[in-house]
């Protein structure tokens, strides 16, 4: 093998990189990241759905539904009536990841989530025929 030019020898390692970020930290990230887009006032949830090729294919944070104003609905924690409460309008970032798939359908697809999944979404990940779930370790 013809040995390299000296010139480029010495200005740049012919070595790759090593301490990359593993896939689980990277798509964990996206989600992480994908929170920061979240208006809710006390809790900030991304999700990061990855199929099988390890390709991303949804990306979801937990928001008001689309169209509905996010200054014209509730984020308080509580209220005299569940209608007062964000609870009753907030979508969860696994439902919007799930509805911002950019593929045909989740088989056998692990979303990265950064709370764990509620049971409203989890039987829509089952129903979305998600196979795995993957959560954030971090608070
Ligand atoms: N897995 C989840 N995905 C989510 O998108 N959420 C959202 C729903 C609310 O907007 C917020 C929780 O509000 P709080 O009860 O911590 O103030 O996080 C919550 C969970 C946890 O069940
Ligand atoms: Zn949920």
């Amino acid at each position: 093998m013809s040995k390299l030019p000296s010139s480029l020898s010495l200005s740049c390692s012919n070595r790759k990189r090593e301490d990359i970020l593993e896939s689980a930290q990277y798509f964990m990230g996206v989600a992480l990241l994908a929170a920061r887009r979240s208006r809710d006032p006390s809790t900030q949830v991304g999700a990061c759905i990855v199929n099988e090729e390890k390709k991303i294919v949804g990306v979801g944070y937990n928001g008001m539904p689309n169209g509905c104003g996010d200054d014209s609905l509730p984020w308080r924690r509580s209220g005299d009536n569940p209608v007062e409460t964000k609870y009753f309008y907030v979508c969860h970032a696994e439902l919007n990841a799930i509805m911002n798939k950019n593929s045909a359908d989740l088989k056998g697809c692990t979303i990265y989530v950064t709370l764990f999944p509620c049971n409203e979404c989890s039987k829509l990940l089952i129903q979305a025929e998600n196979g795995s779930a993957a959560q954030s370790l971090c608070g």
